[in-house]
């Protein structure tokens, strides 16, 4: 409602309501003074002289008046301009400050006024102004031109209802249009004033460049929406590397919530896999250089450890402060198994996953090597199953599959594990045997697996099949010495062994595939030679040289074969080494000797020491202290007529001189046989409790007139003695000889210059002549 009586009295104090009252009050008191003097004078001539002195009293006053009333009135002017101006200047400055822009929209006049920063954030030159006088009052064109349409409508609305309603002030977000072209966002805030009639007269605004604020929130929403939505895990840590907060990846991949890491230090993930040095190494890093990056074994809550990349920075403020720590992890667990899976598939057959050629080849020069460094051999097996093509073609390809499944599993499960089995491809496999004794020990194996892929094989549908093998050998270094050779030879092998009528083994060479098929015979049948009681034990007298009687003998095996006769032992204790029999066939011949002394005793014969010889794998591998007290308390033969010989390489053996004590005390005697091949000194025996030296006969034989003229021998017997062993010479087979050996003062030889070994009814004639 407008109050009629408030509106007169604003109009009547501005300053053409002050000059009208003047004017009514001029007009009152000149009407007034002449009817006053009319009535007190009468006179016309005074009435004259007092109307001039009246009217330039009038004039007088009046022009005083107007002049104190005009003065009063431009003072005021100046002032009200002075107050503005200082409102203005302050205001500019404080908007200036702000870096807002200014504008003010007269509702009455139509002008705008825009302060110079209103353009210069629009890129505009502050020269140009648009006010009413360009712009049509209420023409909203200049907006019209600079606001983005989309944001027009929404502004001429929140303007519309500021103006119509109670509200004196409103923000509203806009976007502006650049000089250059594109929009800012501006925010926007309305001031509307009111005359005293609650009428609109003047809309102000201050714009404000939102663009760094809009740019700052796009980080922070993109920066939140890369925490929240990123597959690393992050971790933020605070300056006493405490966890301050953690996104939901980190939780996937430790299993850990926010809630239950919150003030922990992250070092409840560490696993055992590093030691605290690791750590400290880390940290150090992260304060020198500000950051590290590397990968680390964690363990998850579930206890599951696993390989992850880790990052850690840290993060200091504008004055160089550290604040935090961010750690970023990500799970490699995956991408491990994903590599070993791929390094496994290109290195392994697809179907039976065994290595295929590539890593075979890798593993033949690892063989290869091996072999040179110790003096050994390694063997290639080439296998192909015979008429494989069939079992394709009359079946199915699947059973095809299933068969060579099978076949793979089956050699796998016969290899030692340095050894290697490798699918080829197709129906071929190649089997690499590292670290082999001897050439023939492929045989061995290859003549085991013949067997072993002779059996029927059963398909899951029940389907039985057969199938042949051929296996072809070459042998590093004899054939070959070079992955490439190698596999070419054994090829050949491959195609001669087929040539020869399939399911059957061949090496490279001619005469290597003929010793091995007597090996293997030879294997065969000494299996049965203990059963079927076919080893015999031959006996060579032990003779004192000073007494020249007989003060002993040596138990040698032979083989009775049925068919080829007498083997000698060089034939087949190799072969019994290298299949393990040697533990049998050592331990027969141990119970036969004691047996057989034991009778010669109980008949009477002179007192021997009976020599059994030791394979370095008996001593290696059974308690051979236990079975001699076993034997000789079986057999009744005193163990200290016994005389165990071993090898110079049984004593290289680990705890060597351990298992001499044990076996020394159950009374027996030790003896070193072929001295002087092996790589002992004299010195080294030393350390154990020998009793008897045993000169090799290569040592024998150059006495006297050898090329040594038996220096060596010499030396043996007389070192020996100084050790206090007894010295024994092998191979005597010359008077000679025998004479040289006396003149050293050595002590018992053996040779055949006495006798060779001998069955026992002989030998007992030898010890008995009247017998
Ligand atoms: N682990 C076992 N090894 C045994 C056993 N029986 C024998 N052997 C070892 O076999 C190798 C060959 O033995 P053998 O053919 O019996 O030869 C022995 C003698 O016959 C031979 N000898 C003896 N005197 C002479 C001679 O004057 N001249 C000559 N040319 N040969 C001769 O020497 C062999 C005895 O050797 P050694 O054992 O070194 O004393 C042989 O290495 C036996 O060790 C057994 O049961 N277990």
């Amino acid at each position: 409602m407008k109050d009629p009586r408030g509106n007169l009295r604003q109009r009547l104090r501005s300053p053409g309501g002050i000059v009208l009252l003047y004017l009514l009050f001029a007009a009152a008191w000149i009407a007034g003074s002449d009817s006053a003097i009319r009535f007190l004078f009468r006179d016309p001539d005074q009435l004259a002289r007092i109307g001039t002195t009246k009217g330039m009293l009038f004039v007088g006053i009046t022009s005083g008046l107007l002049f104190l009333l005009l003065s009063a009135w431009h003072a005021s002017l100046v002032r009200a301009k002075q107050a503005s101006d200082l409102y203005r200047e302050r205001l500019e400055r404080v908007l200036k400050g702000t870096n807002d822009g200014w504008w003010e929209w007269n509702l009455a006049s139509g002008q705008i006024y825009f302060s110079p920063r209103c353009w210069e954030l629009l890129g505009r030159s502050t020269a140009v102004h648009i006010t009413g006088a360009e712009t049509a009052a209420g023409d909203a064109s200049v907006w019209r031109e600079i606001l983005h349409p989309e944001d027009l409508m929404q502004a001429e609305r929140r303007i519309e209802a500021l103006l119509t309603g109670q509200d004196s002030g409103a923000t509203i977000e806009i976007r502006l249009r650049h000089q250059d072209g594109h929009y800012i966002p501006v925010l926007s805030r309305l001031m509307v004033q009111r005359d005293a009639g609650g009428q609109a007269v003047l809309v102000s605004g201050a714009n404000m460049d939102m663009s760094e604020q809009k740019r700052n929130e796009e980080r922070l929403r993109q920066s939140a929406a890369v925490f929240e939505t990123t597959r690393e895990g992050i971790v933020v840590l605070d300056a006493e590397r405490r966890i301050l907060m953690v996104n939901q990846a980190f939780t996937n991949i430790t299993g850990y919530s926010e809630r239950e890491v919150i003030g922990l230090s992250p070092s409840i993930m560490r696993s055992s896999r590093h030691d605290d040095d690791f750590y400290k190494g880390i940290w150090a890093t992260v304060q020198r250089e500000g950051h590290w990056r590397g990968e680390v074994w964690h363990r998850r809550k579930s206890g599951e450890i696993y390989p992850e990349l880790l990052g850690i920075s840290a993060v200091t403020n504008s004055d160089g402060a550290l604040t935090n720590y961010v750690g970023v992890i990500a799970d490699l667990s995956q991408l491990k198994a994903s590599e070993t899976r791929l390094e496994f598939m290109s290195q392994h057959d697809p179907l039976t996953s065994l290595p295929n050629r590539a890593l075979l080849m890798s593993h033949m020069e690892h063989g290869m090597r091996l072999a040179q460094r110790e003096s050994g051999t390694m063997a290639l097996l080439m296998l192909d199953l015979d008429r494989f093509k069939d079992i394709n073609d009359s079946f199915s390809h699947d059973a095809g599959d299933e068969l060579l499944q099978q076949v793979a599993k089956c050699l796998s499960a016969r290899m030692r594990d340095m050894d290697t089995v490798a699918r080829l491809g197709g129906d071929e496999f190649g089997i690499v045997l590292p670290k082999l004794a001897h050439a023939e020990d492929a045989a061995i194996v290859a003549n085991g697996i013949l067997r072993a892929l002779k059996q029927p094989w059963t398909l899951a549908d029940g389907t039985e099949v057969r199938v042949g093998i051929s296996i072809g050998i070459s042998i590093f270094p004899d054939h070959g010495t070079s992955t490439q050779q190698l596999l070419q030879h054994a090829d050949a092998a491959l195609y001669q062994a087929k040539q020869e009528g399939r399911g059957g083994f061949r090496y490279f060479s001619q005469g290597m595939t003929q010793a091995a098929r007597e090996r293997i015979r030879l294997e065969a049948r000494l299996h049965r030679a203990i059963e079927q009681n076919e080893l015999r034990v031959y006996y060579q007298p032990v003779v004192d040289i000073a007494g020249g009687g007989i003060v002993g003998a040596e138990a040698l095996v032979r083989w009775q074969h049925p068919e080829e006769g007498l083997i000698p032992p060089a034939r087949f204790i190799p072969v019994a080494e290298s299949t393990g029999l040697i533990d049998a066939i050592g331990e027969w011949v141990l119970r036969e000797t004691c047996r057989q002394g034991r009778q010669w005793m109980d008949a009477g014969l002179p007192a021997l020491t009976l020599a059994v010889n030791m394979s370095p794998r008996q001593f290696r591998h059974r308690d051979i202290g236990a079975t001699v007290a076993e034997v000789t308390a079986q057999t009744g033969f005193p163990a200290t007529r016994l005389e165990l010989e071993l090898t110079e390489s049984a004593l290289m053996e680990p705890d060597a001189a351990e298992l001499l004590q044990r076996l020394r005390a159950t009374g027996v005697r030790l003896a070193i046989d072929d001295f002087g091949t092996g790589y002992s000194s004299l010195a080294y025996l030393q350390r154990f409790p020998l009793d008897v030296l045993k000169i090799d006969k290569g040592f024998v034989d150059a006495i006297p007139h050898g090329a040594d003229r038996g220096a060596i021998a010499t030396s043996i017997v007389g070192m020996g003695h100084s050790l206090g062993f007894k010295v024994l010479a092998e191979g005597v087979e010359k008077p000679e000889q025998l004479a040289f050996l006396h003149s050293l003062g050595c002590d018992m030889y053996q040779g055949y210059l006495k006798s060779p070994p001998l069955p026992p009814a002989e030998f007992e004639r030898l010890l008995s002549p009247d017998r």
